[in-house]
């Protein structure tokens, strides 16, 4: 993490930034949306992705530049259960002060007591130099010839004694930074696990409906909020409190109340003064952002389309599109700076007048014998060393508020329910070659209301045996398939497996007993070798050879310069379409369990390469109940029975050779055209 400071404006950004953009120094500049296109290029992602997103994240007083003081939820949530303040409240305290982790509640402690320590320190630095001048000033009253040693000593003391205080202020308080550090990290940590897995136990209808960009944004964005609220209380709010009671103890004591009137009057209205400005200026923020973004992705979508732009000579346009959502940052640039020109001013405006009050009702007691000169120096000391802290209180509100959001939109996420749950106390499923059966029975299921996928669909695939389900696009055949999964529930009827219904039993057993080749693999991110091993991590590496050996993989990997760390890509780009399908069996061979299920699984491969694929998966099927999903009738002929889906029912079934026998069947019309098109080629 580094902290860029560009005039008056400061940024946090994490090194592990996950498009790794380059910065330069002009970040508002056309290199800057040049590097977040090059990074959008490499990594396929769309413009609304890679925004250039600095993190929220308290470093001493720099504050997160982006904050819109929008409601930005992204997610599209149904705000169903309203996430309150008191519930955000409760959470952050359970991250604050975990009941199980004594360690982090020693730091919290630590850092409030080295908060307090900091603060005292700091506060007695004006009261020593108060000492300093006054024992200089007696001593000058004397009029002595020579000094007298005891107050040179004296003096010196005390001066040395100021520059410690001051010094001790600045350590101390940075040791409670470095001491903090670690609970807002840790809570950060904690939070971002909690939701990944929150999001891992929703079901698939719900990241159906969901953009994942938007979802990955509400964690980091939810999670840096809690740390930033965590650390601006610790690092400003509370602090500046702290003082501002202690400085007003203090005039009050050793001045007169009065003194702690005009002190607390000021932070009074310097706060009333910050907060109401800040209010006003952050819809300049807002356009300044949106322009920032508007402009990002037109010279993204402007450069993705580079041959479009030059087939029709349109650079011209191009350019001056671009410049039009400039021109609009520049003009809310202008106000925001401005805006915070006069927020400054106004600011220093408060402070500087009190400064001057209170140091004239000083000099009126200083006439009238009252107070000393040391008095002098010590409330200009104090009410000066208060204004450091409120210098960035107008940002720590600003980015408060916008935190609040973000952890609301986070909370909001950890509110909604699963619908699809283990079913209380649900005993696991055990299923064997011999009772490795599946039944669909009298199963209706509609993903949109009104709008039938499957209609009263029953059939029994026995243990070990081999099904096909063919049918025309769109005719529910993977829909069977999520709903044998558990990823959906069917409006009616029931799903068995050996025997016992799958809303009855243990989701995590029934999924462990069934691998599925999908339509389409997606990959991860990683080495070839570890996208194979993930069907099951804990095999042993000769099982994953061998696995793709079964998948006519292990010789093709072997001739790649890397063999098996080449690195497939994001999404497996990096491989064809059969390759990928291959890895996607081979993860199902290795997973091995009694269900097997693919679901066109050969359908990006050649017909050679597919033959011998049809091959290994007879092995691998061999004692296994599956089901086989094909569009390609010669995949399935000899299956031990095949069944044709048409309007969400099974129409027709039988072997290969029967459904060829009854006349005028839509298998054998199926397959005749099929036969004609391979003739033809
Ligand atoms: N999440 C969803 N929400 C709404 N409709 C969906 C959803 N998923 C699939 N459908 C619709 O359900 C129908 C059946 O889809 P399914 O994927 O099961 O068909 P399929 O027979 O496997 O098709 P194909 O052979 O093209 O893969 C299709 O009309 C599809 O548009
Ligand atoms: N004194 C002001 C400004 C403080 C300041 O300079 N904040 C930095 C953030 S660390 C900034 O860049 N502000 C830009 C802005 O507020 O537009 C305040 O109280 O908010």
């Amino acid at each position: 993490m580094f902290v860029l400071r560009l005039s008056s404006r400061c940024w946090t950004i994490p090194w592990s930034s996950r498009i790794g953009m380059r910065y330069s120094s002009t970040l508002k500049s056309t290199h800057f949306l040049l590097s977040n296109i090059r990074a959008s290029g490499k990594y396929g992602m769309s413009s609304r992705d890679i925004r250039f997103k600095p993190v929220l994240l308290p470093v001493r007083t720099c504050f997160h530049p982006g904050a819109t003081g929008l409601a930005r939820d992204e997610t599209g949530l149904k705000k169903d259960k309203e996430v309150t303040g008191k519930d955000m409240l409760k959470t952050m305290g359970e991250y604050i002060w975990p009941r199980d982790n004594p360690e982090v509640k020693t730091r919290v402690v630590a850092a409030l007591s080295l908060l307090v320590t900091a603060k005292v320190l700091n506060t007695s630095v004006p009261f020593i130099f108060k000492h300093a001048i006054d024992t200089l000033n007696t001593a000058n009253t004397l009029n002595l010839d020579t000094p007298d040693a005891a107050v040179v000593t004296l003096v010196s003391a005390t001066l040395i004694g100021y520059g410690m205080a001051r010094a001790g202020a600045l350590g101390f308080s940075e040791l409670r930074n470095a001491v903090f550090a670690r609970v807002a990290q840790h809570s950060i940590r904690k939070i971002a696990q909690n939701v990944f897995r929150h999001l891992h136990n929703l079901d698939l209808a719900f990241h159906l409906n969901r953009q994942t960009g938007a979802l990955s944004k509400t964690i980091d964005r939810g999670s840096r909020g809690i740390s930033f609220v965590l650390s601006a209380m610790l690092f400003n709010i509370v602090p500046t409190f702290l003082e501002l009671s202690m400085v007003c103890g203090i005039l009050a004591y050793s001045c007169g109340p009065q003194y702690a009137a005009v002190a607390f009057g000021t932070v009074a209205t310097y706060t009333v003064f910050t907060l109401a400005i800040t209010q006003w200026r952050t819809k300049f923020r807002v356009h300044m952002n949106k322009a920032d973004n508007e402009a990002g992705n037109k010279a993204v979508d402007s450069l993705i389309n580079y041959e479009t732009v030059k087939y029709f000579n349109n650079e011209d346009y191009e350019a001056k599109q671009y410049d039009k959502s400039l021109q609009k940052y520049e003009t809310a640039s202008l106000k925001t700076s401005t805006s915070l020109a006069a927020l400054n001013f106004g600011q220093n405006a408060i402070f500087s007048a009190a400064l001057s009050a209170i140091m004239v009702m000083t000099a009126r007691e200083i006439m009238n014998g009252t107070m000393t000169v040391g008095d002098l120096v010590m409330v200009n000391g104090l009410l000066f060393q208060l204004s450091v802290p409120l210098g960035f209180l107008g940002s720590v509100y600003r980015e408060i508020r916008q935190a609040l959001i973000d952890m609301q939109v986070m909370f909001q996420l950890m509110t909604v329910d699963p619908k699809i749950k283990n079913p209380d106390s649900a005993p696991p499923l055990y299923v064997t070659a011999e009772n490795a059966a599946i039944s669909f029975e009298n199963v209706t299921f509609e993903y949109i209301h009104g709008q039938k996928i499957l209609n009263q669909l029953s059939f029994t695939v026995p243990p070990g045996k081999n099904y096909a389900i063919v049918g025309g696009s769109g005719s529910g055949k993977s829909t069977i398939i999520r709903l044998l999964y558990r990823m959906f529930e069917p409006t009616s009827g029931d799903i068995k497996v050996a025997g016992k219904s799958v809303s009855s039993v243990e989701l995590e057993s029934l999924r462990k007993n069934i691998a599925i080749v999908p339509q389409d693999s997606v990959l991860f991110h990683n080495s070839i070798k570890h996208n194979i091993a993930y069907g099951n991590l804990a095999a042993p590496e000769q099982d994953v050879f061998k696995a793709a050996r079964m998948a006519e993989l292990h010789q093709s990997i072997l001739s790649w310069p890397n063999g098996y760390d080449t690195q497939v890509g994001e999404r497996g780009l990096k491989l064809s379409g059969g390759e990928k399908q291959r890895v996607a069996i081979a993860r199902a061979i290795l997973k091995d369990s009694p269900i097997l299920v693919f679901d066109e699984a050969t359908s990006s491969l050649d017909s050679i390469t597919e033959n011998s694929i049809m091959k290994a998966l007879g092995q691998a099927t061999k004692g296994r109940t599956s089901i086989c999903i094909a569009h390609r009738l010669s995949t399935v002929v000899n299956c031990d029975e095949i069944l044709v889906l048409e309007k969400g029912r099974v129409t027709e079934r039988g072997t290969h050779q029967q459904l060829l026998e009854i006349p005028g069947s839509k298998y054998a019309e199926l397959w005749d055209s099929q036969q004609y098109v391979e003739d033809k080629q």
